[in-house]
């Protein structure tokens, strides 16, 4: 068990669950969009590592780019998701694959999906490390998930409680 600030978490799922994972997604991404060039765009700061272990497997050639969006505060949402670093590349016609850690409510993405429509890609994918479909109320499609998981708080492996937990290389679930 960890403790993070005032909240305690229990370990959830193993380094090696996760490398499985990823290997599976990524497989699937070269498989889907290996001769296409894409544009891979991590969502920070929660999808660093993510971000890093998906692009290292890819083969193809491809660009690499980063947004920052924030919402949480501690472990709830605040329903507003504030751009705080934005794109600064041109996204005309190119094919997007977007890497986040997690998709819960799905505020983060419907802020996303407006920002790559805006912007004039020819396609856009999603790819989520983790997915909650009981939280999930929107109508982006999540393309590629890793992880269904349940509502739960969970940290580790890039993701955090107000800032803590990132840098834990398996994931913790809040102790109930
Ligand atoms: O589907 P949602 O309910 O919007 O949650 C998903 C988003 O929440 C987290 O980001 P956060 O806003 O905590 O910023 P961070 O990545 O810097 O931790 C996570 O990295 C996702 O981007
Ligand atoms: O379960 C979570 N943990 C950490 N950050 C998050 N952002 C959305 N959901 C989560």
């Amino acid at each position: 068990m960890i403790k993070l600030h005032d909240l305690e978490f229990e370990p959830y799922i193993s380094e090696e669950e996760i490398t499985q994972v990823i290997d599976r997604i990524s497989d699937e991404v070269n498989r889907d969009f290996g001769d296409k060039t894409p544009v891979f765009i991590g969502v920070l700061n929660g999808s660093f590592m993510f971000a890093s272990e998906v692009v290292k497997r890819f083969q193809g050639d491809c660009e690499i780019s980063f947004v920052k969006l924030g919402s949480y505060k501690g472990t709830e949402s605040t329903g507003e998701v504030k751009t705080l670093l934005g794109l600064n590349q041109d996204l005309k016609d190119r094919t997007v694959v977007l890497l986040e850690d997690i998709v819960d409510t799905g505020n983060t993405l419907v802020e996303l999906d407006q920002i790559l429509k805006q912007s004039g890609v020819k396609e856009y994918k999603v790819v989520s490390l983790f997915f909650k479909p009981e939280a999930y109320k929107k109508s982006v499609p999540v393309d590629y998930i890793g992880m269904e998981i349940p509502n739960k708080f969970i940290v580790g492996y890039g993701l955090d409680y107000d800032g803590l937990g990132r840098n834990l290389t398996q994931v913790y679930k809040r102790k109930e």
